[in-house]
């Protein structure tokens, strides 16, 4: 089980600074879709410079033109990039096969699927290397969350690796680290809080337990 560390609403110095305090305790670093919106690819780049010993994700959510945008965001050193599973079949082999040419892997973000284990089972078939269940954060203000969404996906993934997101937080990690998922996604319960590094540690610690 991994540990990844989501980061949205910071711009890239800012970003610097959080991963620094944490960097030891994480395996992978997201840069979310806000960040690559307002700031570009640029910040999977300087990220990546900056943290090389760091898994670096790009946060994409492609939805269409999904061969390319992995080829631009490949490029831009990100070692996994995301597509959503609302996506069509096309976009997603086109992504996934871009992504071998290049070397990087591709995530599924299951946000806004109705049929979650149909669709999981679908993408699967496609050679994607993650799925995941992901509660996005207009949900978590009206109070959902994905815990029951990774038991559907677990019980129907045969190949790629499943993975979580959507408000997890200290208390609420124990739960998630039962249905053992292969990666474990946090934003805002570790980049929102006062003492970031502990809390960090305390998840890596719980997650490798496992
Ligand atoms: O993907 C995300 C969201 O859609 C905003 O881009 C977040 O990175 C993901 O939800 C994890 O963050 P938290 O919900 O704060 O843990």
């Amino acid at each position: 089980m991994e540990l990844q560390l989501a980061l949205d609403l910071v711009n890239i110095p800012q970003a610097k600074v959080l991963i620094k305090e944490v960097e030891e305790h994480i395996d992978i670093v997201e840069i979310g879709t806000p960040i690559i919106k307002i700031e570009g690819l640029k910040a999977v780049t300087e990220i990546k410079e900056a943290f090389p010993n760091l898994q670096v994700l790009a946060d994409l959510k492609t939805m269409d033109a999904a061969g390319y945008e992995v080829m631009k965001a490949s490029e831009a050193k990100a070692d996994i990039i995301t597509i959503l599973g609302v996506a069509e079949d096309e976009s997603i082999k086109g992504a996934v096969e871009e992504a071998k040419k290049q070397g990087t892997r591709i995530l599924v973000d299951l946000i806004a699927v109705k049929d979650i284990e149909k669709r999981a089972k679908e993408v699967d078939a496609l050679g994607v290397d993650y799925i995941c269940v992901h509660t996005g954060y207009d949900l978590q203000a009206v109070g959902k969350n994905s815990f029951e969404d990774l038991l559907k996906i677990k019980s129907v993934v045969k190949n790629a690796k499943t993975a979580v997101a959507g408000g997890i937080k200290l208390e609420t990690l124990p739960e998630v680290v039962k249905a053992q998922p292969d990666l474990v996604i946090v934003g805002g319960g570790i980049a929102n809080q006062e003492d970031k590094k502990g809390v960090a540690a305390e998840m890596q610690q719980m997650i490798k337990q496992g």
